[in-house]
């Protein structure tokens, strides 16, 4: 908990930022600062993790976006370990000082020795004297600094949270780990709880990659070429130093002419960093793909994975592939190279070949020179003078690095604040939201007018599909590929949005909230997962809560009819299971994973269904295809076992209604009503008898299929 003062003094810090940095852009939220950072003045838009140019507009940005979430972002870090991270902060800090005290002290023994030297009295006994006492005393401190470095890395006695069991060494490295385990479970969180239409869209896309970049930056300082925030303590750290030799410069070089020379020295230390800051080009190499050089480097990657997984290795041998992917990758690859090596060109002005180290080394010697002419220059000060130079050319080296690095961070940071704030479309606002009531005879459904096209699709996969089924009701749902059956199952199980009205249980589906709806249905989808883990998970899965119940996963295995293939596995429930393309390692070696055929898939996948099938809140069920790579005996057995779960064990009554889409139509024929879907509508719909009676496409496919 952060104290009120401290609040306060963090709103009026926010308020007064923003209002001086918003003015000129006009942006209110974290999602607005990062998008407007993407956009070029050309229209174009920066591929995800480009840099962004050190533009006016950019830096106002930045500031937008320091304070709208850095300050949110960095107290919630600080919360994690209050005492810790100040502690952290602290000792950056003084042992940014400690170089500049250490070359003070050095210099402090030279000008002894020198005077001990050059007295007129020096005899061996003063010069042991002198090493006994005050380069002793030199070699104390140094270990004294050793001990305050030590206690730094090893300050571990506060507790640290039950959550973050992980091995712990230093401070650093526990606050640094709290706050990679609290960016990473949050990128992870925003990722579980956004929807199928969500994640369709380019944009949000875009933002969770940037942010996934951000999460990455706190993997190891400089990885991917990032910097997490954390790392901004080396840009305090830095200035501190360099803040720290310039003080003693200063105290070096009194006097107004050496002042101006002293100007002139640091003026040649800052050039070069200066220089290297004009050489930016304005659009920066890696900002802007061309949409070609972005269609390559996808190719490329493509190429790439292709190649190496295993999954595609039968089918890559089987057409004959090999030559195509290699061709197809070295076309790629050149133009990927070729917009490399002309960004480099571009890059590479005639500022950067000039090679001005020299001139800068002999300029920034002339204060040396003036010390050199006066009474009071000592060895030891010119010594330090020196070393002191050279600290404040290669932190000033370093704190250029670090901002830019920083800025850039800057940017990501944006995206994770705005990716926190994605809604799932499919959730509904709080007035509207209601809780789903179960029907105890099984789901009443009323479609009207449903339509739905897929993302970046010309044409609708759905169009104007109308029906109702009352509870308990099972339906059918037939016709050509290509119909519209998936699609339409996947709008009826909300897994995406589509236009028109879906009445389940009195209530539009817009209005419940997709996880509570979720929970009253079960179903096997055409492409169903198969997941690479053992068959406890695979089947468990159904109802994570039920998991670890044997009886619970061996009864679901029972109604798939999967129980004499559980019985062959040579670790029961405890086989891990081998996905196409995936092969899974403990430490060395590959663990031994075990095939199964497509149809002992399917059954999984059934099972998995029926762990919450049989649950009494759940009242509809879909299958899609479930049966499609069974034999003929296991198909007409798995059609009895959803007939008798969909009843009541006592009564027999319905209590769950059932759809069904399925190509069999002598299974169709089983269902109280059947759908003909053609070219993305329904165009017949009664029972099996009314549509033979009609005899229209529903009849000539059935006959078609006897
Ligand atoms: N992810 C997608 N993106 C774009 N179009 C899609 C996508 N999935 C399906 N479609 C298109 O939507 C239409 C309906 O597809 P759908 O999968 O619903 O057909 P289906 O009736 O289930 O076919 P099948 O009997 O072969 O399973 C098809 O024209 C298909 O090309």
């Amino acid at each position: 908990m952060l104290a009120p003062e401290l609040r306060v003094m963090r709103r009026l810090l926010k308020s007064s930022l923003f209002r001086l940095t918003s003015k000129s852009v006009p942006v209110n939220s974290a999602y607005e600062v990062w998008s407007a950072s993407r956009s070029l003045p050309t229209g174009e838009i920066l591929v995800p993790g480009a840099h962004r140019t050190v533009s006016l507009l950019n830096i106002r940005l930045a500031a937008i976006i320091v304070s709208t979430c850095a300050f949110d972002f960095f107290s919630h870090i600080w919360s994690l370990h209050p005492l810790r991270t100040t502690l952290m902060l602290s000792l950056n800090v003084v042992r940014s000082v400690l170089p500049a005290f250490r070359g003070y002290s050095q210099a402090l023994i030279i000008d002894q020795l020198q005077q001990l030297v050059t007295s007129g009295d020096f005899t061996w006994s003063r010069l042991i004297n002198f090493l006994m006492t005050d380069v002793a005393r030199e070699v104390g401190r140094r270990i004294l600094e050793g001990v305050l470095e030590t206690y730094a890395s090893v300050f571990t006695t506060i507790s640290t949270p039950a959550y973050m069991n992980l091995c712990r060494t230093s401070n650093e490295t526990i606050v640094m780990d709290s706050a990679k385990f609290f960016v990473e479970y949050a990128q992870l969180e925003h990722r579980v709880r956004l929807d199928i239409p969500t994640l369709q869209d380019p944009q949000i896309r875009d933002l969770l990659a940037e942010s996934d970049l951000f999460a990455r930056s706190f993997s190891g300082s400089g990885s991917f070429g990032l910097l997490s925030p954390l790392d901004c303590i080396h840009i305090i750290s830095l200035a501190t130093e360099i803040f720290s030799h310039l003080l003693l410069i200063l105290s070096l070089t009194g006097g107004p002419v050496h002042f101006w020379v002293l100007l002139l020295s640091l003026f040649s230390v800052t050039l070069p960093i200066l220089l290297t800051w004009i050489r930016c080009p304005e659009v920066h190499s890696d900002d802007t793909f061309t949409p070609r050089e972005a269609r390559a480097a996808d190719r490329q990657e493509k190429m790439r994975n292709l190649a190496y997984d295993e999954g595609h290795r039968p089918e890559i041998e089987l057409f004959g592939l090999g030559d195509w992917i290699l061709k197809t990758w070295a076309s790629a690859r050149k133009v990927v190279l070729d917009s490399e090596h002309s960004r480099q060109l571009q890059e590479s002005s005639i500022l950067s070949n000039l090679n001005f180290s020299d001139f800068f080394f002999a300029v920034q010697n002339i204060p040396l020179v003036l010390l050199l002419q006066t009474s009071s220059a000592s060895l030891g000060s010119l010594t330090l003078y020196r070393s002191s130079i050279q600290s404040v050319i290669l932190a000033s080296k370093g704190l250029v690095a670090t901002c830019r690095m920083v800025f850039q961070g800057i940017f990501l940071m944006s995206a994770f604040c705005a990716a926190k704030d994605v809604k799932p479309q499919l959730q509904p606002t709080e007035e509207d939201a209601v809780c789903y009531q179960p029907c105890p005879e099984g789901a009443r459904i009323e479609a009207r007018g449903l339509s739905y096209t897929y993302p970046g699709c010309p044409e609708p996969a759905l169009k104007n599909v109308n029906f109702s089924l009352r509870s308990g009701e099972t339906l059918a749902i037939v016709g050509h590929n290509g119909s519209g059956k998936s699609t339409l199952a996947k709008v009826l199980l909300r897994i995406v949005d589509c236009e028109g009205d879906l009445i389940v249980n009195g209530t539009s589906i817009r209005r419940y909230d997709p996880f509570d709806f979720h929970q009253h249905m079960s179903g096997v989808f055409q492409n169903f997962s198969k997941f690479n883990s053992t068959v406890r998970e695979n089947v468990g899965f159904g109802r994570v809560e039920k998991m670890s119940s044997r009886t619970t996963i061996e009864s679901a295995i029972q109604l798939a009819e999967a129980q004499s293939l559980l019985n062959s596995l040579p670790y029961g429930l405890r086989t891990v299971l081998e996905t196409p393309g995936f092969m899974q390692y403990t430490g060395c070696s590959p663990v031994r994973q075990h095939g199964l055929s497509g149809g002992e898939w399917q059954r999984l996948s059934l099972a998995r269904a029926f762990m919450r099938a049989n649950e009494p809140q759940v009242d509809l069920l879909l299958f899609d295809e479930p049966t499609a790579s069974l034999d003929a005996l296991a198909q007409s057995l798995i059609f009895d076992t959803i007939d008798r779960i969909s009843r009541s064990p006592t009564t027999g009554t319905r209590t769950k209604t059932v759809i069904l889409i399925t190509h069999r139509l002598s299974l169709a024929r089983r269902a109280d009503r059947v759908a003909l879907m053609e070219n993305g509508t329904i165009t017949e719909f009664g029972s099996h008898e009314d549509l033979l009676q009609k005899d229209g496409a529903y009849a000539a496919l059935y006959r078609a299929s006897l």
